[in-house]
């Protein structure tokens, strides 16, 4: 039976690997740098989604509060920390090498769109080995635009030389971005939801990733 996806993409933060406890330690150390008590991982998970700055931002706002200015003297510093601890607590989410495994004997391609820096992104997945499995890895600074835009995913789409696509992602941008490219939108249900996973209007809703590819089979 032929296989009625060519190519899967997949978001990384909250989707591919689960990173917020590292990228709470970055947000935390940023935090430190201005005497500021640190956040806990619940309160980081939903300011990801639209890259470091923005969860910067997000968590500076949540501390007393947020300016140009020391967004600007802290962004740098918080990149360098988060690269020189990028996979202390990260995990890939259970069941995932095995879907990405099963993908490939299917002889589907896998890429990623993420909103992270692509070389943060690269590096994090090297970490896993799984940057060399990913047939594109596009990341929020390789185009002039992110998601929600389409871009990161017709891009993604064609440095995967073309065909149906599917995408998987965790937040609203994800979802947005899918619709837009107007490919089909899997959400994770275990990813860095900031709602019910109802709310998302996505296609479809996976809750482990041995739900993936029986799902993609059925499309
Ligand atoms: O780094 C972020 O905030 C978002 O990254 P993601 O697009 O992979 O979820
Ligand atoms: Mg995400």
């Amino acid at each position: 039976m032929d296989f009625p996806f060519r190519i899967v993409g997949f978001d990384l933060d909250g989707t591919l690997v689960d990173t917020a406890g590292d990228l709470t330690a970055a947000v935390n150390h940023a935090l430190a740098l201005l005497d500021r008590a640190p956040l806990s991982e619940a309160e980081v998970r939903p300011m990801i989604g639209l890259g470091a700055r923005h969860m910067l931002e997000q968590g500076l706002a949540a501390t007393g509060g947020v300016s140009e200015g020391v967004v600007e003297r802290l962004y740098p510093e918080l990149l360098r920390y988060y690269g020189q601890h990028i996979a202390v607590r990260s995990r890939p989410f259970p069941g995932l090498i095995d879907a990405l495994d099963r993908l490939d004997a299917l002889g589907v391609r896998t890429a990623v769109a993420t909103n992270k820096a692509e070389g943060l992104a690269r590096q994090l997945l090297a970490e896993f080995g799984l940057a060399d499995r990913m047939s594109a890895i596009v990341g929020g600074d390789t185009l002039g635009v992110r998601k929600p835009s389409p871009g990161p995913i017709h891009a993604m789409i064609e440095q995967s030389d073309g065909g149906r696509t599917a995408f998987v992602g965790d937040s609203i941008y994800d979802v947005m971005a899918a619709k837009a490219a107007g490919v089909p939108s899997i959400l994770v249900g275990f990813g860095f939801l900031d709602r019910p996973a109802a709310d998302f209007g996505a296609d479809h809703v996976i809750d482990h990733y041995d739900e993936l590819v029986p799902l993609l089979a059925g499309l």
